[in-house]
């Protein structure tokens, strides 16, 4: 049997708030296997962000294990504690990290951008411009950023992704600043290379029909009980 990609145990994290503070994520385990698609869902504040920051280690947990593409990072580890870990290095070849808003470099062309992403992860950047072309933006490819829409720099963003090759995709709101068309395009680009790379999906999402597409769901507005 293949190991699972992800495997959360007992995480929590809270934050501090002047004299306040705040739990966001309380004891939460799930497993994720290789090749699968979670949603994540519960209402704005539920947690969302938080969790798949603490996923690609740009939050660190009060407590719990996070065991990610064979490296496991313990909550209370001096290492971890001081960020002095793998997550870096796991960040950058092996998780590929999807926001809101499409976070290219403004200097370079979209192709550049592409090809920057899959040599960062060590990767051959002789396929950015078919990755460009698979997610139909292939005639804009010399094109920088400010040249471009929302949408068709979602799709340089998903292009940047796949372009890495990566084990997993940490999606946050990815449709959230597209209008429903665009939306629908891109939430079908994104589960067809998925599907067709064999690479983990996690999404936080408002988006229910986004959230369908998905074969496992975690409501943490639910699990946390706010
Ligand atoms: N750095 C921080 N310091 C204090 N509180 C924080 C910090 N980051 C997040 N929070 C709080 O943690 C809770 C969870 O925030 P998070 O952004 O993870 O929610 P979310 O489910 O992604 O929300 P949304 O759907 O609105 O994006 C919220 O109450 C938020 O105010």
């Amino acid at each position: 049997m293949t190991e699972p990609l992800l495997m959360v145990r007992s995480l929590s994290k809270h934050f501090v708030s002047g004299n306040e503070t705040v739990p966001v994520i309380d004891g939460l385990s799930f497993t994720l296997g290789q090749g699968q698609s979670m949603a994540l869902t519960g209402r704005s504040g539920s947690g969302k962000s938080t969790l798949l920051n603490l996923l690609c280690g740009l939050e660190l947990p009060d407590a719990g294990t996070i065991t990610l593409h064979n490296q496991v990072f313990e909550a209370g580890d001096a290492a971890v504690r001081r960020k002095a870990t793998a997550w870096p290095a796991l960040r950058r070849q092996h998780i590929g990290v999807v926001f809101q808003e499409a976070n290219l470099m403004p200097a370079l062309s979209l192709l550049d951008n592409v090809r920057l992403r899959a040599q960062l992860a060590g990767r051959d950047p002789a396929n950015s411009e078919d990755w460009l072309a698979r997610l139909d933006i292939g005639e804009l490819a010399r094109r920088y950023p400010d040249q471009v829409s929302g949408g068709q720099r979602q799709r340089a963003a998903l292009a940047m992704v796949f372009a890495m090759e990566p084990a997993l995709i940490l999606a946050d709101e990815p449709t959230g600043s597209l209008d429903r068309h665009t939306a629908d395009e891109v939430t079908r680009v994104l589960f067809d290379l998925q599907a067709r790379h064999g690479c983990g999906l996690i999404l936080a999402t408002h988006d229910a029909e986004l959230a369908a597409g998905c074969q496992q769901h975690l409501d943490l507005g639910h699990l946390t009980g706010v």
